[in-house]
């Protein structure tokens, strides 16, 4: 690095206008600000005269109501000045949703800002004293979690205090999780843009145990996919069904949360009429509308699509949603499969290390700089392949049914769980590096195995013979006679659709010793030893 990197640039920015950026691999950049009128970065207003760091392979653009100036550390390799912007809707948009929330406010008559120590809240009961719920709907990189990051940051820049709702219902960018995840957070600060890790949510500051613990608080449920499919909607269904309830729950104690409403960010898959269809259930977008359901939406907001909006304005009608057009930004950029794969990985490894050190180019510069996320020491060890019990949701076979009596057949749940026996060997290759979800397990949650005939009668020969026992003794000896299929898992199928307490990655197998190396964001035992596999994988690429 030479002091010729350090070159400064002053930027001039005309009223209205965006300069948009895309940086390169090997590109970081910090701005300033040395106007005194605001400008906005994805609707976070940039603090003055102060360095902000953008990491390299961010995409964004940086907005100016008025004329303004900006200092740049170096010029983007990629970068152009456009007055076309989408501003000024996202803004007349962010106005109405205000009105709604402070109508709302009055109706709950939220007077106090709840905080850790205001004590519990009244009950909200009264509809009118819910913010509005939006969901941002569109096709592939048509600027869906851009609109709701700018959506979100203007609410919580208003100054009123808001505590928004954030779902993020698109696997493949969740707040601050690993992708694969459904989330919900709800920030109460403008979120940043440093990274391409946190497309919705700040870094952890802190990880004092295996949990999700976050700036933003953040609640996961582990999908496992980077997208719904056909295939995953009956486990899809229940995540969202689940979601839907404890957002439910959070809000009705919570008159500011009530207040302040939801955001939704969905994933392009949603725009798609039939995906999720069953052989039951032929209805058009049946996921959109689950998800409507659920999180009781009353604003759409489509980006580009005027078909897909006029259609969704007659089928939701009846269910009281609004359904709205927003005209798709010019800046938006379309993500190929390289760059999705390479904001993956970082996301991952900020779910682990924290956010990335300040690039050594900036490290230099002169003046106050924003500061950054914690960076964090994730902690690996081994753990015993019977130790850590490896799940599935939705595989796994039966036994067949010519093994069945006569005219039986098998009713196989979709959400089943089945165990991922670890010593073939394609299962060795197929765990190694992949990303496992940590579920709590409860005491309600393990399944007593079902005993055969054979096996009763045999403890009952052996009781009889004993001399001793007697009937009370009988399930103990039956179930300790018990050995489950190899197929078979102990546990519920629910844990499939419970909100998770963290990650893990296995990083190497032992087949020799049966050990798995993992990964975990913070040392110490595993908070449980149930995880869940997916198709999300991770190799630290750095
Ligand atoms: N006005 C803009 N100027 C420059 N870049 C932008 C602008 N709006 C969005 N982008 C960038 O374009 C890319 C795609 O936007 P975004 O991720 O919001 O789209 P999406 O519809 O949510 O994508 P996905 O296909 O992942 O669902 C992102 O890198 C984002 O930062």
């Amino acid at each position: 690095m030479t002091d010729d990197d350090l070159e400064q640039i002053i930027l001039p920015l005309e009223s209205g206008s965006e300069w948009r950026f895309e940086l390169e691999g090997d590109e970081n950049i910090a701005l300033r600000v040395h106007s005194t009128d605001p400008v906005y970065l994805n609707g976070e207003e940039l603090p003055p005269t102060t360095w902000y760091p953008i990491h390299r392979y961010t995409k964004g653009a940086i907005y100016s109501p008025t004329e303004g100036k900006l200092e740049l550390s170096s010029l983007p390799a990629s970068q152009y000045t456009s007055t076309s912007t989408t501003q000024l809707h996202l803004h007349s948009l962010h106005l109405a949703l205000e009105r709604l929330r402070i109508l709302a406010r009055r109706a709950g008559n939220v007077t106090v800002e709840p905080g850790p120590f205001s004590g519990p809240s009244p009950a909200v009961t009264n509809p009118a004293a819910r913010g509005p719920r939006v969901m941002v709907l569109g096709p592939p990189s048509s600027g869906k979690t851009t609109v709701v990051k700018n959506l979100v940051n203007m609410a919580l820049g208003s100054g009123v205090g808001w505590n928004v709702g954030v779902a993020g219902l698109d696997p493949s960018s969740p707040s601050n999780l690993i992708p694969g995840t459904l989330s919900l957070s709800s920030p109460a600060h403008p979120i940043p843009t440093h990274h391409v890790a946190h497309p919705l949510g700040s870094p952890p500051a802190s990880l004092p145990s295996n949990t999700l613990s976050a700036d933003v608080p953040t609640l996961g449920w582990w999908y496992g996919q980077l997208e719904p499919t056909t295939r995953g909607v009956p486990i899809w269904s229940k995540i969202v069904t689940a979601m839907g309830d404890v957002w439910s729950e959070r809000w009705r104690k919570d008159p500011l949360l009530a207040a302040s409403g939801l955001f939704v960010d969905a994933p392009s898959g949603f725009a798609n009429p039939l995906l999720g269809q069953t052989k039951d259930d032929r209805s058009r977008y049946p996921l959109l509308t689950q998800a409507i359901d659920a999180f009781d939406i009353d604003l759409v907001i489509v980006i580009g699509l005027e078909k897909l909006t006029i259609e969704l304005q007659r089928i939701l009608a009846s269910r009281g949603t609004k359904v709205i057009q927003l005209p798709k930004s010019g800046g938006v950029v379309d993500l190929d499969d390289t760059y999705r794969e390479i904001a993956h990985a970082q996301q991952v490894r900020s779910y682990f290390y924290g956010e990335p050190a300040l690039p050594a180019n900036l490290s230099r510069l002169v003046g106050r700089t924003v500061p950054l996320g914690l960076q964090l020491s994730p902690y690996s060890f081994q753990i015993g392949w019977d130790t850590l019990h490896v799940l599935r949701v939705g595989e796994g076979s039966a036994a067949p049914s010519s093994a069945l009596p006569l005219g039986s057949s098998h009713i196989l749940s979709p959400t089943r769980l089945s165990r991922v026996d670890p010593g073939g060997p394609a299962h060795v290759v197929r765990l190694l590096n992949m990303v496992l979800a940590i579920v709590a397990i409860t005491p309600e949650d393990r399944i007593a195995p079902v005993a055969t005939d054979e096996v009763k009668e045999e403890v009952k020969e052996e009781a009889e013979g004993g001399g001793g026992g007697g009937d009370e003794d009988e399930p103990d000896a039956v179930a300790g006679k018990v050995e489950l299929d190899e197929d078979e898992v102990p546990f519920r199928e629910e844990i499939g659709w419970r909100e998770v307490l963290g990650f893990v990655v296995i990083t190497g197998i032992d087949a020799l010793k049966r050990k798995y190396t993992v990964l975990s964001p913070s040392p110490g035992k595993l908070p449980s030893t149930v995880a869940i596999a997916g198709a999300i994988e991770w190799v630290d690429s750095a």
